[in-house]
């Protein structure tokens, strides 16, 4: 069995699903995944980590420096690599500036695992820079429609074809709320439910105003056309009354992001419920392929960065 030490950043509702999987699956495959250290925003618990007890740590005391079992380290994000060192940094927090922590990472050599889309979202070139100069993976399935693997799609496969456009919903928590609107419910009360499926980001503002799905469309963008994309519009849902058949779509195509709700029609593949994403992929060679599965929820989040500490794992560099 290889032993591969894994760092967890970040331990709310996907890191806290990501504990349990890695508790009943940690060894798959010819590995052996070790928790050597995982940080909240009090701090940061060191040594070999039983997933479970740190998840009842969290869920019954709130905080990992309660845990007077280990020594709480108060480690900057990038003092935490160079620190612990793990083989494998996966980010599950809702840090948005953990772009330097990244660098940090992949330059050394470590890999990282993310759920958490700004970095990607902003530094896709300097961090694909930075694996390059480590030998380090980049690995960030669970960014965009959770672990439905619409990255692994684009990013190991269709390496033949042209991405001419894609068109999706790429966020769970305005396509739960349009669908609780649509069955009666006020904006405010949906969105209090949709707080409560565990969706919702840390500030809902960014769910509700289009910059989760916006993030996501980049970084999609990035992975389907290698570049930058110079247009980008958003419009969020505030201003829905009528929410019949109308889903938040990001359109994505060479140079240009558009994020804007839209009334679909009967049968459209993008006219999903709850939790579903879609995306409507159009490329040269094959014409047009749909993908549709959940993109939201702690465990589903968490199966896709599973998946990817598996891939760090083994490290199979992906070509693009
Ligand atoms: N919940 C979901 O369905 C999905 C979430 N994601 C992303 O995964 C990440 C985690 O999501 P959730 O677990 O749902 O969020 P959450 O809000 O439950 O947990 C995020 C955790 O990160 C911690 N955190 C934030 N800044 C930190 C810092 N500087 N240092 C240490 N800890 C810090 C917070 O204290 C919190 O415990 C987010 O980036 C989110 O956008 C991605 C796909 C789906
Ligand atoms: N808040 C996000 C969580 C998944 O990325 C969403 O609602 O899609
Ligand atoms: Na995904």
């Amino acid at each position: 069995m290889k032993v591969v030490r894994v760092s967890i950043f970040g331990f709310g509702t996907v890191g806290r699903a990501l504990a349990e999987i890695m508790a009943e699956r940690g060894r798959r495959f010819g590995v052996e995944l070790r928790i050597v250290s995982i940080t909240d925003r009090s701090g940061t618990i060191w040594g070999d980590i039983d997933p479970l007890e740190a998840k009842e740590v969290k869920e019954t005391m709130g905080r990992l420096s309660a845990w007077d079992e280990y020594e709480v380290f108060d480690f900057s994000p990038e003092e935490l690599v160079q620190e612990v060192r793990p083989d494998i940094l996966v980010d599950v927090s809702s840090h948005d500036e953990a772009f330097s922590m990244y660098e940090t990472a992949l330059k050394e050599g470590i890999g990282v695992v993310t759920s958490n889309k700004p970095p990607i979202a902003n530094h896709y070139r300097e961090l694909m820079k930075a694996a390059e100069e480590g030998g380090a993976g980049l690995f960030f399935e669970a960014t965009v429609m959770a672990g439905t693997p619409v990255i692994g799609l684009l990013r190991e496969n269709l390496l033949g074809d042209d991405v001419l456009s894609i068109e999706a919903v790429l966020n769970a928590s305005t396509t739960f709320i349009l669908t609780e609107m649509e069955r009666g419910s006020s904006f405010e009360k949906a969105v209090e439910k949709a707080k409560e499926q565990g969706i919702l980001e840390e500030d809902p503002s960014k769910d509700i105003d289009g910059i989760d799905a916006m993030h996501k469309a980049k970084i999609l963008h990035w992975v389907a056309f290698g570049q930058e994309a110079e247009e980008v519009e958003v419009k969020g849902i505030r201003e829905v009354t009528d929410a019949r058949r109308v889903r938040l779509i990001a359109e994505v195509s060479k140079g240009r992001i558009r994020v804007q709700p839209k009334r679909l029609s009967e049968g459209s593949p993008l006219l999903t419920e709850g939790v579903l994403n879609a995306a409507v992929i159009r490329t040269d060679l094959l014409g047009e392929l749909v993908i549709k599965g959940p993109g939201g929820g702690g465990k589903v989040t968490a199966s896709g960065v599973f998946s990817d500490i598996l891939k760090a794992a083994s490290y199979m560099k992906p070509l693009r």
